[in-house]
């Protein structure tokens, strides 16, 4: 009867492996274990605990035994240990999510290398799969495939991944190419306080859609033969909204002008696929874009999105908060410029190698050598602005490097009503944060970290924050539910540990 139960568990996970498209070494890899192991589990010849299952599942992104629900997993963390070595940024979760939304303006094969396998990532694919498109982990699971339908789907839309990410406003930029009318749910993604779609709409009612908001559903309607007349001017320069407007723009056959359009990472990111479409796209980088699209779109493309800036600063802030020496590898480096001269001047022993090309070949990388310093706070408050300002992802970080530094640091965040706030959840672990309101906080270092057991907040980077702190302070610390860090990093526990840091998952049952 045991013998009978192992082997329907292993095929049960062969099944969801060869769903992910993954060999038995890759998921070997993931559990730190060794195919041999992998193969005796799929064969029902190993005995396999509860926690085996769950981290398998968690690694197959697939609920391999239903208990009820699946747990949140959570993170314990013994800190105080100084990280080594050297460490890779993997690509950006907001190019990744672009990049799968513009997939829909193609009706040849897309291939995107090396995409972040993180849940951001999932929740677009679980979308994307729902209306009938076909994505498909390839060259053991590091990129994707995707191709698509005919016709989409979208009365079958997975609204309960939809509401979870943000990104899902990206569809209506490609979709008002393909269909008159269409519904889809609601943006959601963390809790930051409001964020306002209005400038989507506004820019997308110049290529004829038009959106109605009711009971947790965008409507949306397509008036044909309507096309921007004149330039496009954002009334923000928001990173998804220019990418809404240069996917609508990719297929729209004429030329649109996108004034105060983004210039930051992900947007440019976005452009370089877009040329390997076939649309023509001038003023990469600067404010002003303007586009020649094609009609039609069917292309065999492959892209490799770059490196995510956000998470070459959270290895640095990690390497900081441990006063450790670690090299950061493939880190963007125009993407990070401005919060390198920031660290520098407050006197951040800094290494930088020379620089080379990223797999997109566009975008410049440079491997940091961080080493441990005596930070002083800096002078001026940190504050962030649209690209080639301090990145707004990037802010968050600053909170926890400057608890580690000497004298007070003011940290304004105009751009989440809730981010800042969350910041204040580093006094648990002895920092002193203090809200002056609801988006500046003043920073008192140095801090003598503490361990401490609390729930992760329901925000990105803030909670990346508090793992930072947490690996600082000496003893035992616990992370709860930690989804939302899962949102946009891989297996950042696993890649701290092979730097040094000790940071084990566990899940509730
Ligand atoms: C998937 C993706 O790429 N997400 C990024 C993108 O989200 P996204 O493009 O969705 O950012 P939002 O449109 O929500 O903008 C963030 C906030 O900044 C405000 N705002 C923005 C620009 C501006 O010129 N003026 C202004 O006031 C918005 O009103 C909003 O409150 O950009 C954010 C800001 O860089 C990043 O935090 C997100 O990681
Ligand atoms: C706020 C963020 O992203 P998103 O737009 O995915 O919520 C983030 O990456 O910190």
């Amino acid at each position: 009867m045991a013998d009978d139960y192992l082997v329907r568990i292993g095929k049960l996970i062969r099944n969801a492996r060869q769903h992910r498209g993954w060999t038995q070494n890759h998921l070997a890899e993931a559990l730190g274990t060794s195919q041999s192991a992998v193969n005796r589990i799929e064969r029902g010849h190993q005995n396999i605990s509860l926690d085996m299952i769950a981290r398998i599942g968690e690694a197959l992104d697939s609920e391999i035994v239903s208990l009820g629900t699946a747990g949140p997993m959570h993170l314990r963390v013994s800190g105080g240990r100084r990280l080594s070595g050297a460490i890779d940024v993997k690509t950006s979760k907001n190019a990744c999510v672009a990049l799968l939304c513009a997939s829909l303006l193609n009706s040849g094969r897309t291939v995107l290398r090396k995409v972040a396998r993180i849940e951001e990532v999932y929740r677009i694919l679980e979308v994307l799969n729902s209306i009938g498109v076909k994505a498909r982990w390839i060259n053991d699971g590091s990129d994707l495939e995707i191709t698509q339908p005919a016709e989409l789907d979208l009365t079958a839309v997975d609204a309960d991944a939809a509401v979870r990410t943000r990104s899902i406003i990206m569809f209506l930029g490609p979709l008002l190419h393909r269909m008159d009318h269409f519904k889809l749910p609601y943006a959601g993604g963390c809790d930051l306080g409001t964020r306002t779609v209005q400038p989507h709409m506004s820019a997308l009612r110049h290529f004829g859609l038009d959106i109605t908001a009711t009971d947790g559903t965008y409507h949306a309607a397509v008036e044909p033969g309507i096309a921007p007349g004149r330039p496009i001017v954002l009334t923000e320069r928001g990173d998804t909204v220019t990418e809404n407007a240069l996917m609508a723009a990719a297929r729209h056959e004429g030329t649109t002008v996108i004034r105060n359009a983004s210039s930051n990472y992900m947007v440019q990111d976005l452009c370089f696929f877009l040329e390997q479409l076939g649309v023509e796209i001038d003023g990469i980088g600067t404010t002003t874009l303007t586009v020649r699209g094609v009609r039609h779109i069917d292309r065999d493309v492959d892209y490799s999105p770059s490196e995510d800036p956000v998470e070459a600063m959270s290895l640095l802030a990690a390497a900081v908060v441990t006063s450790s020496e670690l090299t950061i590898r493939r880190v963007p480096a125009e993407f990070m410029e401005i919060e390198l001269a920031v660290l520098e001047e407050m006197g951040l022993d800094l290494d930088r190698g020379p620089e080379y090309a990223a797999d997109n070949a566009r975008t410049r990388l440079v491997d940091l050598t961080v080493r441990p310093s005596k930070l002083q706070a800096p002078i001026d408050k940190i504050h962030p602005m649209p690209f080639p300002g301090l990145n707004i992802d990037n802010v968050p970080f600053f909170a926890a490097i400057a608890a580690s530094a000497q004298g007070s640091t003011l940290i304004h965040d105009w751009v989440y009503d809730n981010r800042a706030i969350y910041l204040t959840e580093l006094t648990r672990l002895g920092a002193s944060v203090q809200l002056l309101d609801p988006h500046r906080v003043l920073v008192e270092g140095p801090t003598r970290w503490r361990e401490t057991e609390m729930m992760c907040p329901p925000a990105l980077r803030p909670a990346v924050v508090v793992l930072l702190g947490m690996m600082a302070a000496e003893g035992t610390s616990v992370l709860r539910n930690v989804y939302v860090i899962n949102r946009g990093y891989e297996s950042l526990a696993d890649r701290l540990n092979s730097v040094g840091a000790r940071i084990e998952t566990f899940r509730d049952i």
